[in-house]
């Protein structure tokens, strides 16, 4: 088992007047551990997940899994990922039974009985009846469909496990279950997951490390607890004030106030200095000039596990007025 590295990854989509959707980012997730990955839509997220298995360009940096270049893995590579919507990942006139199969690595599994056992052993192990092998997805709900999609994850034993908003879309009744049980699969195979979720009770409930994205770029990144109970970055900060319920009492806090009048940020025109600056409220409660944050960038490589932000006033002890965005 290895760590995966995102090293100084950057994603550009489009040409000269395209955005780097991703920027520069360096991230570790530790073997066996699940580093959860919020940030507002747009931030970069799925992109940056995507970079891992292939699925958006790499324009600079590199992506490594036990020191090689995931470019440089073979055909099925030990990173495997499960998408938001189940019902588009499925093949309809295929068989759950037939969709598996289908994802277990050539020749490691030679003659149809010992590939039908590896079927049944991977409904069980998503909590399917192996009975329903022989179902077209036709017949399975959102959850049951998403424990399909997993088990098909899991057919190439991966090391690691890229889990895009698995859950949002589904029905918030089966939500915890599958949660739950991708929990336990993670624990029980000992896999390493990259979590993206916009949920913070869900990064919460899941994450051994969280980190926060912000226009492209990890801006905060530390052992979940301390991310969610001590942030650091004025971002996490606003967000984790602008949660609903589950994670505000946590923090003693319950406002959407913080970033109701906040402009959306534009990744095909990010602001100079600290990319946070048109809407933190820190920079001013701390300096009259701001210029510090208009025109340098704190950002700062994120690709280690201690608790760090791209903030130049991080380390200060503030308090933060509930909804005080910069003017
Ligand atoms: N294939 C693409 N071509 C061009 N631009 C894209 C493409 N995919 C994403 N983008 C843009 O890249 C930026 C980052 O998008 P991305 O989907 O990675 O963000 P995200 O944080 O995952 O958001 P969400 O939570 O809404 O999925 C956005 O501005 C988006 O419009």
């Amino acid at each position: 088992m290895s760590d995966l590295v995102f090293d100084a990854v950057s994603v550009r989509y489009g040409g000269r007047r395209g955005l780097t959707a991703v920027d520069r980012v360096g991230l570790t997730v530790p073997s066996g551990q699940v580093v959860g990955l919020v940030g507002e839509s747009g931030s970069g997220k799925s992109t940056l997940a995507r970079a891992a298995v292939g699925l958006s360009p790499i324009s600079a940096g590199r992506v490594l899994l036990g020191g090689v270049d995931v470019r440089e893995l073979p055909r099925r590579p030990p990173l495997q990922m499960v998408f938001q919507d189940p019902y588009s990942s499925l093949d309809p006139r295929m068989s759950i039974g037939e969709s598996i199969t289908e994802a277990i690595p050539r020749g490691v599994l030679p003659g149809r009985a010992a590939r039908r056992d590896e079927v049944a052993r991977l409904l069980e192990l998503v909590n399917l009846d192996p009975d329903r092998a022989g179902h077209l997805p036709g017949r399975l709900s959102g959850g049951q469909r998403q424990r399909v999609a997993l088990a098909r994850a899991l057919a190439g034993r991966p090391e690691v496990l890229i889990a895009d908003e698995i859950t949002s879309a589904l029905d918030v009744s089966v939500q915890g279950a599958v949660l739950n049980l991708v929990r336990s699969v993670q624990r029980r195979l000992g896999l390493s997951m990259l979590f993206i979720s916009h949920n913070l009770a869900v990064i919460r409930y899941l994450s051994d490390v969280v980190a926060v994205m912000y226009l492209g770029r990890i801006v905060e990144v530390g052992p979940a607890e301390q991310v969610l109970t001590d942030p650091r970055h004025p971002y996490t900060r606003d967000l984790l004030a602008a949660a609903p319920s589950a994670t505000s009492s946590l923090l003693g806090t319950g406002s959407d106030e913080a970033t109701a009048d906040a402009e959306p940020a534009d990744p095909h025109h990010p602001p100079g200095g600290c990319r946070y600056h048109p809407r933190c409220p820190v920079g001013p409660l701390v300096r009259t000039d701001r210029e510090l944050c208009l025109q340098v960038d704190p950002a700062e490589d994120a690709a280690h596990r201690r608790h760090s932000a791209a903030c130049h006033f991080s380390d200060n002890e503030l308090t933060i007025p509930r909804g005080a965005n910069a003017s």
